[in-house]
């Protein structure tokens, strides 16, 4: 079910990193110290979301990736893009 703005808020407050946008979606950026880093993040993202068949945009510019989440079949944020995001900040502190 889709969460409403203060939820998200609520959520993300706990969440390094994460913001809501104003086209309602939730982004992080994540830093890396060089180009390929980064692309290993995002293989790793990629196969989270094939297993859980959720998937972020994804934004690579250098060694800033940026990451967008959103349910996009009910057109809103829901528990699978807090889920993601958590599980995506826990990949990222292996780097
Ligand atoms: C059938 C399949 O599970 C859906 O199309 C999934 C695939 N990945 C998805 N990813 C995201 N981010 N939002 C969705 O609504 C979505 N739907």
């Amino acid at each position: 079910m889709g969460l409403t703005r203060a939820d998200v808020e609520q959520q993300l407050a706990e969440m390094n990193g994460w913001t809501l946008t104003e086209n309602d979606m939730i982004e992080r950026v994540y830093e890396f110290q060089d180009f390929l880093t980064g692309i290993a993040f995002v293989k790793d993202m990629a196969d989270y979301a094939e297993h859980v068949q959720h998937h972020p945009q994804i934004v690579i510019d250098h060694t800033n990736i940026t990451v967008r989440l959103k349910t996009f079949d009910q057109n809103a944020i829901t528990e699978k893009d807090l889920s993601a995001a958590a599980a995506f900040n826990e990949k990222y502190s292996a780097y």
